[in-house]
């Protein structure tokens, strides 16, 4: 299995970022959330900052962590943050957006992503 660290950014209006994987990765131009691979000797928390940091170009702070989910080889571990420092720089992904709940299904979401989708918006409901 491996583990994968992804950041549900929050801001805009309680819009959630989204970034699309560029045609040189794998899923090419399949919608996300940022982040990648736990390392090894990492937490899933210290590889989402080095992810985002890489990424995105931005220093976040976990508010909080969602239920990991797997799919296929790959368990997707969700963290819900927000941006302390910097602004969203691409140097990955094809492009971003910020997207509200009823956008959410708008982005040809990579499929491991899915449950991720659906537990955030069940979240929102709850509060
Ligand atoms: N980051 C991220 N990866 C995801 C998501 N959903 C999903 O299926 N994946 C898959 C795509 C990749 O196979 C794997 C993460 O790899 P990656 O290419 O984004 O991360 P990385 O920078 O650590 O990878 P690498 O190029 O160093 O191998 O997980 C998601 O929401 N975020």
């Amino acid at each position: 299995m491996i583990d994968v660290s992804c950041a549900l950014i929050t801001g805009h209006n309680g819009k959630v970022l989204v970034a699309q994987r560029s045609s040189v990765m794998r899923l090419p131009l399949k919608w996300e959330f940022p982040g990648g691979k736990v390392e090894p000797g990492e937490t899933p928390e210290e590889c989402l900052l080095r992810e985002l940091a890489e990424e995105l170009g931005v220093v976040v702070e976990i508010v909080k962590a969602m239920a990991p989910h797997e799919h296929a080889e790959i368990r997707l571990i969700p963290f819900v943050c927000v941006i302390r420092l910097g602004e969203i720089k691409l140097a990955e992904h094809a492009a971003f957006r910020w997207l509200g709940p009823d956008e959410m299904n708008t982005v040809d979401w990579a499929e491991a992503d899915i449950p991720v989708v659906q537990q955030y918006l069940d979240g929102l409901k709850g509060t």
